[in-house]
């Protein structure tokens, strides 16, 4: 590909984009080109104003009335279930609410409840998690008399046996973009006898998801990067509905009880997702996330799929094209059933500075990516909002970057 052929290419892509219009959505400066999605996903326009009108209106005038007359009450499960529209989950079975970092300790303690501890034992973390996951199931497995074993998601499959109780896997890790075979893994752990808890961090919004199809058993993950819900955004919590009856939470909270106002020192679950909830629910961030969902009415996952693919097929093609050879090495798995929506470059470090002076230097000239230590240059593709002229315009500036540094 010359230099000046990924332009015009980019330039035709775009005006062929069927996703091009959603792009007017969200609140962008066309001077930066964003692609750190996959970390803070940009602001949808129509969540200030419903901000606005929550803070205003229904807190200012309504106040109290506001849990009923609002429906603020009810927000976790009405706002879960959009969530579960885009994750493949049918309604009932997906709450809103806490971090993904509090819903992977409910996941992975009701997990380990419904199984035999005495028999099985053993909770297989993903070798490769983002790091709090792995921080939560150790202590999980302390707190149950369990043992952690790490093990390559991609052997996940293999690895579950009898001795396994659960097994928490990243759908898609979050350093190299590498996508598992979420209907493959669930299936083996379950002829296993084990549970699975799916973090979706890095796929709810950016791939379809087909949790209720794959007869996964948990799942979380949070809503601030490709569901665009703002920064802490609440997490999800998914517990599929065969499952709900026996999910005994490590955290019954008052939220969860079958009838809250009973204010009943006694406690009774409630039934469905409600189960999963905790204490009172954050309303102005629900109610931002509930807004920000907003974006995705009428968008089909498959075009996102398939725009996402051709968005990192086309940067890796452009950073051929415009990055000296040998300067950066994609750590993305070329093939499409293995490849999220983000590319990774490993970046060794050159004679004036690292990965993360790339990184710095980048941002900079107005393309922002993010840097994971210790040499990787992350790009995170939103098919909502980035277009292909962005993927030209970081792969250039890329290149112009490291040949600025390499002249040093
Ligand atoms: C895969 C994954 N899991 C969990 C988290 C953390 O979730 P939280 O900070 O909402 O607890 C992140 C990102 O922060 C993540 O990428
Ligand atoms: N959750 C984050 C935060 O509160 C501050 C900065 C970054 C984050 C992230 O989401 C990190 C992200 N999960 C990652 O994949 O690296």
């Amino acid at each position: 590909m010359s230099e000046a052929v990924p332009a015009k290419e980019a330039a035709a892509l775009d005006a062929a984009d069927g996703l091009a219009a959603k792009r007017a959505g969200f609140d962008l400066d066309d001077g930066v080109v964003y692609l750190d999605g996959n970390s803070l996903g940009a602001l949808p326009r129509g969540v200030a104003g419903r901000l606005s009108d929550v803070v205003g209106r229904e807190w200012g005038r309504l106040r109290i009335r506001s849990w009923e007359e609002s429906g603020w009450w009810t927000a976790p499960e009405r706002v879960g279930d959009r969530i579960g529209g885009l994750i493949g989950a049918a309604p009932g079975q997906v709450v809103a609410g806490d971090s993904t970092s509090v819903n992977v300790f409910k996941a992975v303690v009701a997990a380990i409840r419904l199984t035999d501890t005495g028999v099985r034992d053993e909770v297989l973390v993903d070798a490769a998690t983002f790091p709090t996951d792995g921080y939560i199931a150790r202590s999980a497995a302390r707190m149950t008399g369990c043992r952690i074993r790490a093990v390559d998601a991609a052997d996940m499959a293999r690895e579950a046996g009898p001795r396994t109780a659960v097994a928490l896997v990243n759908h898609v890790d979050y350093r190299t973009g590498r996508l598992h075979d979420l209907p493959a893994v669930t299936a083996a752990v379950r002829a296993a006898g084990a549970r699975t808890v799916w973090d979706l961090c890095h796929s709810a919004g950016a791939l379809p998801v087909h949790l209720d199809a794959a007869g996964a058993d948990f799942a979380v993950g949070c809503t601030y990067k490709y569901l665009n819900g703002g920064p802490g955004a609440p997490a999800f919590l998914y517990v599929r509905r065969a499952l709900q009856d026996r999910f005994d939470s490590p955290l019954p909270g008052w939220n969860s009880h079958a009838d809250p106002f009973a204010m009943d020192p006694a406690y009774a679950p409630a039934d469905g997702a409600a189960r999963g909830r905790v204490g009172t629910p954050e309303i102005l961030s629900l109610l931002a996330l509930d807004a920000a969902l907003d974006v995705w009415d009428g968008v089909d996952l498959a075009a996102v799929r398939a725009k996402s693919l051709a968005l990192t097929d086309f940067f890796l093609r452009c950073v051929e094209a415009y990055v000296p050879r040998g300067r950066v090495e994609s750590v993305t798995p070329e093939a499409h059933g293995e490849r999220g929506s983000q590319v990774s470059l490993r970046c060794a470090a050159g004679p004036a500075g690292g990965a993360g002076d790339v990184m710095a230097e980048l941002i900079r000239r107005g393309v922002v990516g993010d840097f994971r230590r210790p040499d990787v240059l992350r790009f995170g593709f939103t098919p909502l909002y980035t277009r292909f002229a962005d993927a030209e315009r970081a792969a250039r500036v890329l290149g112009e970057v490291l040949e600025g540094m390499q002249g040093r």
